[in-house]
């Protein structure tokens, strides 16, 4: 598996943030890691941790490969808001964002070879509307929020409830752009921006 480059992550739309890029790697392999929080452990700590042991995990398989992983969370103050497991902490999530500022924090991590993993955390700030119980009501029913940390995804309706953003729409999405760009340059990898043109973005 030389100069393959593996992504060490189950979610779809890292996957096409990649392909925004040309990026399309030859494997897709999540890792399977224990991703509860240490006690005290910070949001920002915790992401940078995740991303790290996600890459290591698939090095620690497949050497000689580029590997890249992420991990993202919305940080309410101190609190880590993983993803929703169902509608119930979906709401609380919804109620608790309603009509405030949180962080959503995304840490990209390339690991290659045996060199040390590389790791940059992308910080955003993002002000909800306030929702009311009814808005609430009918987005946690659209089952959009499935998946995604803190309980919404920017990428669909839940945009509408963002007031302020202050970072990138790849990073809360899950995979910050400029940064992931950055890592796989410094690693080699190949990036071309002709590579990546697609009719859709005409
Ligand atoms: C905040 C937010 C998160 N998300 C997603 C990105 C991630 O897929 C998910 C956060 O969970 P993660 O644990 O970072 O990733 P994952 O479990 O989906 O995949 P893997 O661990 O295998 O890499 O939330 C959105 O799609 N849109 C958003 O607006």
């Amino acid at each position: 598996m030389a100069s393959s480059l593996i992504l060490a992550s189950a979610s779809p739309r890292r996957l096409a943030l990649l392909a925004r890029i040309g990026i399309k790697p030859e494997f897709v392999l999540p890792a399977d890691i224990d991703e509860t929080p240490k006690k005290g452990e910070l949001p920002l700590e915790y992401v940078r941790r995740m991303a790290t042991e996600k890459a290591e995990w698939v090095a620690s398989r497949h050497s000689e490969c580029h590997i890249l992983a992420a991990d993202t969370v919305v940080a309410a103050g101190r609190r880590i808001l993983p993803k929703a497991e169902d509608e119930k902490q979906a709401t609380s999530y919804l109620k608790l964002l309603s009509g405030r500022r949180h962080r959503v924090l995304t840490a990209v991590a390339i690991q290659k070879d045996d060199a040390p993993t590389t790791v940059k955390v992308s910080s955003n700030i993002v002000t909800f509307k306030s929702l009311s119980p009814r808005e609430i009501e009918d987005y946690v029913a659209s089952g959009e929020w499935r998946g995604k940390a803190g309980g919404y995804a920017i990428q669909g309706y839940a945009e509408s409830f963002i007031r302020f953003l202050a970072g990138s729409h790849s990073s809360v999405m899950g995979l910050p752009l400029y940064e992931t760009r950055h890592l796989l340059m410094n690693a080699g990898w190949p990036i071309s921006a002709s590579s990546s043109f697609q009719e859709e973005y005409a």
